[in-house]
């Protein structure tokens, strides 16, 4: 057709991503186009070419072959070819021809797309304008990060996750008490983190016995994909740095902490944020820093986030608690001698905070005393200041909560570990179950009595045993079996310790045993100290009993691990006793069982919270069963003794058992052979753990609590949660999205739907691959909680976050013509709405987003250019529409085209006027946090002078860089739908 001539520049409707195409011949039945950038040609039928002609107007960017670019002023047609008239880069007139157009010139934005004719389907722009709605929405929602994953809403740890992930870069001993979830709570941080785009990659280093838990809860709680790494993975790298394979990583300490080169590998690497669990096994002293805290000592100088996981921070001993607080922040902690002073002065700041939730009120008595306890921990001039308002009746209620908060809040964290550590106790949290002690009084059977006797006879023959045994003191005394077993001199002819030990024929019967305290129809939990102890247990249930139970403990691999736990923890068929090693065990979840059996007693007192804590976990339904058989007369049973009497170690935790420990330790050793000795030291221990109970209840415990959770904070978050949980756009969006990208939705009932790709499904999207099933899913927490085959769905799932990136990030309904029947409005009118986003180009390390979303403003024009936006609402306008066909569109796009650019040109006129205020709003937002954060480093560096001035310019900087590139956020055309208005008579 006469359309057509060679050089013309023209784009395939179907095909845009050929980009610019160039006709290299025609005659009247056939038209030839090179597709310069794909390298592809194609040939058309002259008569129903698919193409669009290219043809630029006043105002829009053109790029030309040779790199540079133009805005176009004018344009001439010289022989049937376009030439463009504007200025190039350098402001210079200049000429264009179309022939010299760059081929790769993108077409994906709006403006070019629609003036090239390219419009997508009516819902589709649909789609994208809620998208971009509900994202700024989602986005600004408080609750962000912490709503999509499938767990009960528990303050203490909403609290948590919600203070720590607020952070910059946080780093924080996680430090509740065992089973109150810490995993969770760092679970939350790490989710949070990576959907608000301020953490893109993680280690996650735990001990190999917790390697499978964690890789199974990020994926079934958080949907979070984790590369689990080992040596046998790293080697399949060969040269290539292992640690590189993939955004989250999660690795043994056994494994990394052993080997130096993998370390190297690891700090070659770049992290957001390092997860470390169990994390009281990093020991630090002045003489020698252990290995592991010696390789995330390294880790941690390089990330900037960090999370330290630990139920029991002082298992080794204050000074390497203070050391772990030190490689967290190592402004605050900078000297143990001093830290050690400052636990001293928390009572008072403690009884401070309390006095401050009295006031304000009028100069009364009372009051008075109160202001005083808090003056006398302060002396900086904002807390005065802050203390005066306070003091101020003109003050309104507002003013005196903000005051008395932000005075809260210095407090926490210039005294105490504040800022640093979080841990919630059972004692107040609340809601857990009993603990029943069962005690078995068994007679101690000869062969160990012997050797007892024989050291309680003769003083200098514990010498002689633990040279004889190679065993440590006092674990030669408290696990007879060990000693036993070291003392045969032929293992092969002598009988084995679990003949004659009664404690296993106790064990058998239990098992036997259909009573309410019998194992027959229940689960049980055993777990012994040593590994020998459990694997010879665990051979005597089998050849005494038929009876078979799998063993747990350190020399396993992983995966026999986690072959043992599962069966252990199957419902149906699977067995019905666990038997565990002291470190086997550590971090696990059987919740699901109620009895416990302490086969022998731990030398820490931690380490027996450690061992209840396997049960005594949230989702815990039942009283736990803690059975202990006890052999009479041995050192075992006074070791019980100390445990129950001294410390009521068994009824609740109460975290004093490292200080406990370390007093009495040693004393304790020597009385275990000893009954008077040990009553002494009995009395002595239970003096001291009743004095510190009463401290802690006033002093650092108090602190530590009243920072670990702040319940109307956590319960705001809960609410917001809540809020998107039972938000009912969330059904209608998925519903639609679902439609568009094609994926079919059947309802089964219950709240349960099934999505699956249909044929059309428009690539592969999370969980979904075509000609695969697909997965079951509901939009409810508690169903998603009560089934463990079910997704839950909510707007942080992967297949919705997806779903809406491709739409913001991609071309996806950017353009759209439809038809607006109006009997007011003449048929033939064209409208336009036009959809800006912000744009606000910042390195990723400032994380601008927080305070500056992508945010939409809507422009709608008549064909006049008049302002209809505020009278026309998009939902108003959009229900009205029909949808046209795109052929028909082109034409509609084509007759208008002078038109629709200058209407396009008045709309970013319009948009623009919008950029200010919300400019001004992110502003606001980013001074009041950064401001606050100053603050906070500002009092502080005068507290102490570790506290570096780098440190501060530094803050100072980030805020300068932050108000610039606020500053600097633009409005673009995000998507543009032109309305044509058509007569009653197209009805
Ligand atoms: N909010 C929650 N919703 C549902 N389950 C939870 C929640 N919090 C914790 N749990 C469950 O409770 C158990 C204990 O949680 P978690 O493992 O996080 O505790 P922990 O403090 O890390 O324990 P430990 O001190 O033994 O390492 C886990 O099985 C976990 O899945």
């Amino acid at each position: 057709m006469s359309d057509f001539s060679p050089g013309q520049r023209w784009i395939s409707d179907g095909e845009a991503e050929l980009g610019l195409g160039t006709i290299l011949s025609c005659d009247a039945r056939s038209v030839t186009v090179l597709f310069g950038a794909s390298q592809e040609t194609r040939t058309y039928s002259s008569r129903q070419a698919p193409l669009t002609r290219v043809a630029f107007g006043s105002g829009d960017r053109i790029q030309s072959a040779d790199g540079w670019q133009m805005r176009v002023d004018d344009s001439k047609e010289v022989g049937g070819l376009i030439v463009y008239i504007g200025e190039d880069d350098q402001g210079e007139l200049t000429e264009l021809p179309e022939a010299k157009l760059a081929d790769t010139m993108q077409f994906d934005q709006a403006r070019d797309r629609l003036l090239t004719g390219q419009v997508d389907r009516n819902d589709w722009f649909d789609l994208r304008f809620r998208t971009l709605h509900h994202f700024h929405r989602i986005e600004q929602n408080p609750a962000l990060g912490l709503a999509g994953p499938r767990i009960d809403l528990i303050p203490h740890q909403l609290y948590i996750a919600d203070e720590v992930s607020r952070r910059h870069a946080p780093r924080v001993l996680l430090a509740d008490e065992v089973g109150l979830g810490k995993t969770i709570e760092a679970g939350l941080i790490l989710h949070r983190l990576l959907l608000t785009g301020r953490a893109e990659r993680a280690l996650i280093l735990v001990p190999a016995s917790l390697c499978h838990q964690w890789l199974v809860e990020l994926l079934r709680r958080f949907a979070l994909e984790v590369t689990l790494l080992d040596e046998q993975q790293s080697q399949a790298h060969g040269a290539a740095n292992p640690f590189e394979a993939g955004q989250l990583i999660l690795a043994s300490q056994d494994w990394l902490f052993a080997n130096p080169h993998r370390q190297a590998q690891a700090l070659a690497c770049a992290w957001d944020l390092l997860i470390v669990d169990e994390a009281h096994h990093l020991d630090w002293s002045e003489e020698q820093a252990g290995p592991g805290y010696a390789c995330v000592g390294r880790l941690a100088a390089e990330i900037d986030g960090v999370l330290l996981l630990t139920a029991t921070p002082e298992q080794m001993g204050l000074t390497s608690h203070f050391a772990r607080l030190r490689l967290l922040d190592p402004d605050r902690y900078h000297s143990l001698e001093r830290f050690r002073e400052e636990e001293q002065g928390y009572v008072q700041v403690a009884e401070a905070i309390d006095a401050l939730e009295r006031l304000p009120g009028s100069s009364t008595g009372g009051d008075d005393a109160d202001r005083e306890r808090v003056a006398a921990v302060i002396d900086e001039p904002d807390s005065l200041a802050l203390l005066d308002t306070l003091a101020n009746p003109e003050a309104g209620d507002s003013q005196h909560a903000a005051a008395r908060s932000q005075l809260r809040e210095a407090l926490l964290d210039r005294h105490g570990t504040g800022r640093v550590m979080f841990r919630n106790s059972r004692r107040h949290v609340g809601g857990f179950p009993e603990r029943r002690l069962h005690l078995a009084p068994l007679a101690l059977p000869s062969p160990y009595r012997r050797v007892l006797r024989k050291l309680e006879r003769d003083e200098d023959y514990l010498d002689e045993l633990l040279i004889e045994t190679g065993l440590d003191h006092p674990d030669v005394l408290i696990y007879p079996d060990a000693m036993y077993q070291a003392l045969t001199d032929d293992p092969l002819n002598e009988e084995p310790w679990w003949q004659f030990d009664p404690r296993v024929s106790w064990l058998l019967e239990r098992l036997a045993d259909d009573g309410e305290q019998g194992f027959a129809n229940d689960k049980v939990l055993v777990i012994a100290h040593g590994r020998d102890t459990a694997q010879g247990l665990a051979e005597a249930l089998r050849v005494l009993g038929g009876f078979h139970a799998p063993v747990f403990h350190e020399g396993l691999s992983l995966v026999e691990r986690d072959r043992a736990a599962a069966a252990f923890a199957d419902d149906e068929d699977g067995c019905r006793a666990l038997i565990c090693s002291e470190i086997g065990s550590e971090g696990r979840n059987f919740q699901f069982c109620r009895h416990l059996v302490m086969f022998d007693l731990p030398q820490h007192p931690d380490q027996l919270e450690q061992r209840i804590g396997r049960l005594d976990r949230i989702g815990q339904r039942h009283a736990i069963e803690i059975h202990v058989p006890v052999l009479e007369g041995s050192p075992g049973e006074r070791l019980l003794r100390w445990y129950r009497e001294g410390m009521e170690a068994f009824s609740a935790p109460h975290g004093e058992g490292n200080a406990l420990f370390d007093a009495f330790g040693d004393a304790l050793a020597e009385a275990l052979l000893d009954d008077e000795s040990l009553d002494e030291l009995i009395a002595e221990t239970r003096a001291l753990f009743d004095s510190r109970l009463a401290e802690r209840d006033a002093g650092r415990n108090r602190l530590l609590e009243l920072n670990a959770c702040r319940p109307g904070r956590a319960e705001a978050v809960a609410d917001a949660i809540r809020e998107l949980d039972e938000d009912r756009a969330l059904p209608r969006y998925l519903d639609q999205a679902l439609d568009i990208f094609g994926v079919d939705g059947q309802e089964l009932g219950g709240g349960l739907l099934h999505l699956q790709p249909s044929p059309q499904m428009l690539d592969g999207l999370p969980g979904l691959v075509k000609g695969e099933d697909g997965f079951t899913a509901t939009l409810s927490r508690s169903r998603a909680l009560a089934r463990d085959d079910v997704q839950r769905l909510s707007w942080e799932h992967p297949l919705l976050r997806e779903m809406m990136g491709r739409i913001l990030d991609g071309t996806m309904g950017n353009t759209a013509l439809a038809l607006l029947k109006h009997p007011a409005i003449p048929a033939g009118r064209i409208m336009t709405e036009l959809v800006f986003r912000t744009h606000c180009p910042a390195p990723r390390r400032l994380h601008v987003n927080r305070f500056l979303p992508p945010t939409a403003v809507r422009v709608l024009l008549d064909e006049s250019g008049a302002v209809l936006t505020d009278k026309i609402s998009f939902t108003g306008l959009s229900k009205n529409l029909q949808k046209v066909k795109k052929a028909m569109a082109r034409d509609l796009i084509r007759s208008r085209h002078d038109r629709l650019r200058e209407l396009l040109t008045q709309g970013e006129l319009e948009a623009d006027r919008e950029l200010p205020s919300i400019v001004e709003a992110a502003q606001v937002r980013m001074r009041e946090s950064l401001d606050g954060e100053l603050a906070r480093l500002t009092a502080l560096a005068r507290l102490n002078p570790a506290v570096r001035e780098e440190e501060l310019e530094a803050l100072r900087h980030e805020r300068a860089e932050l108000d610039a590139a606020i500053d600097g956020t633009r409005l673009r055309l995000d998507a543009v739908r032109v309305i044509v208005t058509v007569g009653e008579e197209a009805r």
